[in-house]
This record gives structure tokens, sequence and C-alpha cells, in this order.
């Protein structure tokens, strides 16, 4: 067997991922969680070694609230795409790369909403989003009493590669996500449902600390 061979996965398996992006696609376009065109979703299969996977993602600059033939394909380690295809892999595959040779997850998820902009950006010159005490931490497997944790922020580029290094300076094991500044969150999980329960966790907990801001700043202006 070909080192090829023995790190693709199965037409079965492959078929898999695809249904389950398709249905998240739907679902996340559905809540708005796509605007224009943006975002990208991805989902690993067949044999991982941190050098070595391959995972179904989004092709780029597609309406993601559209469901066509073309909408994903199969790319490997380095983000090239690993069957003849005419389609281009999204523009933060790399992103996704690195996240999966980071942490050995099984599925990225790529969103931008007002909430995650607003608070990344609110939080930028901290470096992460400070969350305290909110019951919805345990969504990430931290059952601490009144646990407290920081989502990472790092800095948004548009050269996508000079992104990659700053991921691999911020990631912290615990906490499944990281924030571009301004950009949007990158969530990740064992598997899909995993990695869309920290998904909707991230989103429910930025939404949270943009209004407890607003809380504390009228507060203080009594
Ligand atoms: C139109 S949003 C700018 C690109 C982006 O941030 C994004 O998430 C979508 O890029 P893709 O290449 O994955 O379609
Ligand atoms: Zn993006």
């Amino acid at each position: 067997m070909t080192l090829q061979e023995e790190y693709s996965a199965t037409t079965e398996e492959k078929q898999r991922a695809l249904a389950e992006l398709r249905n998240i696609k739907a679902d996340f376009s559905g809540r708005g969680w796509f605007p224009g065109t943006s975002g990208n979703l991805s989902i690993r299969v067949g044999a991982y070694a941190p050098t070595r996977f391959q995972f179904a993602v989004t092709s780029s600059g597609r309406d993601k609230s559209a469901q066509t033939p073309e909408d994903f394909l199969f790319v490997d380690e380095s983000g090239r795409p690993c069957e003849a295809t005419a389609l281009k892999p999204s523009a933060e595959t790399l992103i996704h790369c690195e996240i999966y040779r980071l942490t050995g997850c099984g599925a990225v998820f790529h969103v931008h909403t007002v909430f995650n902009n607003l608070i990344s950006e609110w939080f930028a010159e901290r470096g992460s989003v400070p969350v305290d005490a909110v019951e919805l931490i345990k969504a990430f497997n931290i059952w601490d009493q009144d646990a407290r944790i920081d989502v990472p922020i790092v800095p948004n580029y548009a050269d996508i590669p000079s992104i990659v290094p700053e991921i691999t300076a911020a990631l912290d094991p615990r906490i499944p996500g990281v924030l571009l500044r301004n950009h949007g969150i990158y969530a990740w999980g064992a598997n899909a449902f995993e990695a869309k329960r920290h998904l909707e966790a991230f989103e429910f907990l930025f939404e949270y600390a943009y209004r407890m801001e607003l809380l504390k700043g009228s507060a203080r202006r009594g």
C-alpha cells in the first residue's frame, strides 16, 4: 500500500463527511453565519498523523447558502487538492491545515458574525476575550466551579500564510477556538458534532461578553 493510499479515506467515509458538511452548511447558513460568501468548513477523513492527513473543505468564494456539486473538495495536509478537480479550496485552507496539525481534531468551522467581530476588536489589545463563570464554558469540557477562560485573539492579515504562525503561538489546548481580529472565529472539535457545539458556545459567550461590556459601561456612566 502506498502512503497516499494509507492516508486516504474510503469512498463511504468521504461521502459521509460530505453529507455532514452539507447539513452543517445549510444549518449555519440558516442562522446567517455566512454573510457575503464568508466562512469555511472542513471535516477530516482517513488516517491521521500530524504530517499526513486529508480533509474535505468548502470551495472558495461560493454562495454558502446554495447547495451545489461544486461546494467541497478534498485536500491534503498542505492544503493541496488530493483528487483531480477544477475547484479551488477555501482561501483560508492553510489555517485549517495548521489547526489539524496542532490539535489532531476532526472538524474545523469558521464563521463571521457581528458579535465575534465586535468582541475581537474590543479586546484586541488584550489579546484575548475574558469570560468569567458562565455556565456554557462547560461546553468546552471545562467543569471547574466559576471557571474563567480567555479566548485567544490573533491579528488578521490579508496574507493568509502570515496568520498561520500567529495561530501556532496563540492556540490554547484547553480552548477549542481562536478569534481573528475583526474577521471571525475558528472553532474545532474531535468531530463535527463537537465542533458545532463549541462554535455555538463561543457565539453565545461572545454575545454575553459584548452585552456585559455595555452594561458595565452604562453602570460607570451612572
Ligand atoms: C468574503 S469574506 C473574505 C474571505 C473570508 O474571510 C472567508 O471566510 C471566505 O473565504 P473562502 O475562500 O473560504 O470562501
Ligand atoms: Zn474568513
